[in-house]
This record gives structure tokens, sequence and C-alpha cells, in this order.
């Protein structure tokens, strides 16, 4: 188990260097420790471009967004950061010769995309501001790539499951809040069916697949925006995985209609059988392992919690 707080050796060492076990136990804990932080605001294009500049950033990995549920809540806030945040991302970025990482999601495909699997190249017509902004996102850095020669990389992802912040507003959230509701009460309120197949990744997996596509040659890259996939599941089947664990997990299924009506809109497989083929794509985190990790990570913060 690593020290955590993590000691000023530990901060200074770069994420590649940190162990597989490390990024178990306290994933993006102990990254925090690592850099500096500057708050900002994604709106702000001169403070943005100062903060580039000054720090001489060669590497933009742009993840401020408005999810999908909390962007139905709010359209004009999550069209000004979603759309207006990149249109400037993108703009300091051509402008200053830095290579640019950003996520898009399954929620870049709409009802009438084919679910099951959803292929990389194929009909994208969300019906969310979220997934028309990400849509949106995808054509601007291939754009900008084409015509400005900006590195821009994009993989979109599904649901992500992480153990250390809360859920952000999205559809895919209780995949990630059932575990801390497993731990604290026992009790987990549901607001999907049952039955909703969700293509979903584990934060290490995420992470790396990240790292990877930013690193990989370009000559490797046949395309600018990629699926990419680990598993796929459905509420019952993540119950079922933690109920081998915690017998006593009691669920209730309480559906909102609204993230109801996304997730019955978005891919239920993930086809990434491109970015498996051109830049060596591998998952190494199936369901029962990730339930796993996710509940020794929760459990072991939950007693440290308590003891301090
Ligand atoms: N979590 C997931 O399952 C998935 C996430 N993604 C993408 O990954 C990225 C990160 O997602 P999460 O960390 O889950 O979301 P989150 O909601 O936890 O984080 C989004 C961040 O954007 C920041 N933000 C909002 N308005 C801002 C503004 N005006 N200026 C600067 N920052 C602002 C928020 O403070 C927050 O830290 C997003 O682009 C999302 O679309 C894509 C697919 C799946
Ligand atoms: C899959 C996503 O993009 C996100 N977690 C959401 O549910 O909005």
């Amino acid at each position: 188990m690593p020290r955590f707080p993590p000691s000023p050796s530990q901060r200074l060492t770069t994420p590649r260097f940190l162990l597989q076990e490390d990024w178990d136990n306290w994933g993006w804990v102990s990254l925090h420790c690592l850099g500096t932080f500057i708050y900002a605001d994604i709106l702000d294009y001169k403070n943005l471009r100062e903060i580039v500049v000054n720090n001489r950033i060669t590497w933009l990995v742009h993840y401020s967004a408005l999810l999908s549920a909390v962007g139905e809540a709010n359209v004009p806030l999550s069209r000004d950061v979603n759309i207006t945040g990149l249109h400037n991302i993108l703009d300091i970025c051509a402008e200053h010769g830095v290579r640019i990482f950003v996520p898009s999601t399954i929620g870049a495909f709409g009802p009438t995309s084919p679910r099951n699997p959803t292929p990389d190249l194929c009909i994208q017509r969300p019906r969310t501001i979220y997934g028309v902004s990400k849509v949106h996102a995808e054509l601007m850095g291939e754009y900008y790539h084409h015509k400005y020669g900006l590195d821009f990389r994009c993989l979109r992802y599904p649901g992500i499951i992480s153990a250390d912040s809360q859920p952000g507003g999205g559809t895919t959230d209780y995949a990630v809040q059932i575990f801390h509701d497993a731990v604290k009460t026992g009790i987990f309120v549901c607001n999907l069916k049952a039955d909703t197949r969700l293509p979903m990744m584990y934060i290490v997996d995420c992470l790396r697949a990240t790292l990877e596509m930013m690193e990989a040659p370009a000559e490797t890259l046949s395309m600018r925006t990629y699926n990419i996939n680990a598993m796929s599941c459905t509420p019952e089947d993540l119950v079922q995985e933690v109920q081998k664990q915690l017998p006593g997990l009691h669920i209730i299924y309480n559906v909102d209609p609204i993230r109801q009506a996304i997730a019955d809109s978005w891919p239920m497989n993930f086809d990434d059988s491109n970015a498996r083929k051109d830049w060596g794509w591998k998952h190494e985190y199936e369901l029962p392992e990730l339930v796993q990790t996710m509940l020794n990570f929760i459990c072991t913060n939950s007693r440290l919690t308590h003891s301090n």
C-alpha cells in the first residue's frame, strides 16, 4: 500500500512511473498530489492563453464539460462550457502549436445509430446537448487537424467507473454511486431499469488508453477519433457482482425518465476494433476485477476516514 498522502519525493514522481498498485489503491488521488494546480474558467480565453504560454504547455488534455444529465438541466451553460470552451482551447492550441486530447463519449451517438455494436463510423444524431457538443468537438478537432495541422486526438469513452471522486451528473452515474451506497448504507436506489445495457470501463484502463493513444506514433492512427471499450453491463449485472462481496446489499429501482431515455438512445456495445488494430488497445479490467478493486478502495478509504 503506498503512503498517503504521498511524500515530497513521491510527489515528484511522474504519472508514468506510478506502480499499478498505486493506481489500484489511490488512482487519481495520487495524481492530485503530483503537479501544480491552477483554477481557470474555460470561458476565459485570455487567462487560458496566459496559462498555456507561461507554463510552456506542449500537450493539453481538455476534460472540462457538463455531462449528459446535468447538461439537459442547463442547456445554455452546457453549450457555453462544452462548445465555446472547446473553441477557446482549439484556437489556443492551433495558435501555440500545442497538441490536444479531447475525450468524447458513447453519448455522441443517438437512437438512429446502430446500438449493438456501435462502430466508429456510423450515423451520429444524439438527442442531448452533451452528445451534440461532443460530435461538434470530434468534427472541429478533425477539421483543425486537416486545415491547420493541429495534433488533435480523441477517444470516445464508455461510462467510466472510478472510486475517488463523486459522479459528475451523467447517465452512467449509477455505476459509480452503487459502490459508495453499498459500503455506506447497504441500500442503493438505481435510476435506470435493471436491464439497461451500456458500455463501461474502469478508470485505470481509461487513463492507460488515453496515454497510449496520446503516445501513439501519428502514422499508426488511421483516424483521429476512436471508440474504446472494456465491458458492457446492466445494473442487474453490476448488482449481482457487488452482492457476491456484499450479500446484504438491497436495491430499489426508481427510474428517472430523463436518464432512462438518454440511456435507451446510447450504444449497448461499443465496437473498438479499430483502436485495437491501429495502436494496440487492450483493456485489462473485466467486471469482477473492477468490482473487487472499487470495493477495496472505498472500504479502505472509509476505514481511513473513520480512524482520522
Ligand atoms: N465520466 C464518464 O463516464 C465519462 C466522461 N467523459 C468525458 O470526460 C471528461 C471528464 O468527465 P468527468 O470527470 O466524469 O466529469 P466531471 O463533471 O466530474 O468533471 C468535469 C469538470 O469540468 C469542470 N468545469 C465545468 N465548467 C467549467 C468551466 N467553466 N471552466 C473550467 N472547468 C469547468 C468541472 O469543474 C469539473 O471538474 C468530460 O469531457 C466528459 O465528457 C466521456 C465519457 C465518459
Ligand atoms: C458516458 C458519459 O459520457 C457520461 N458518464 C454521462 O453519462 O454523461
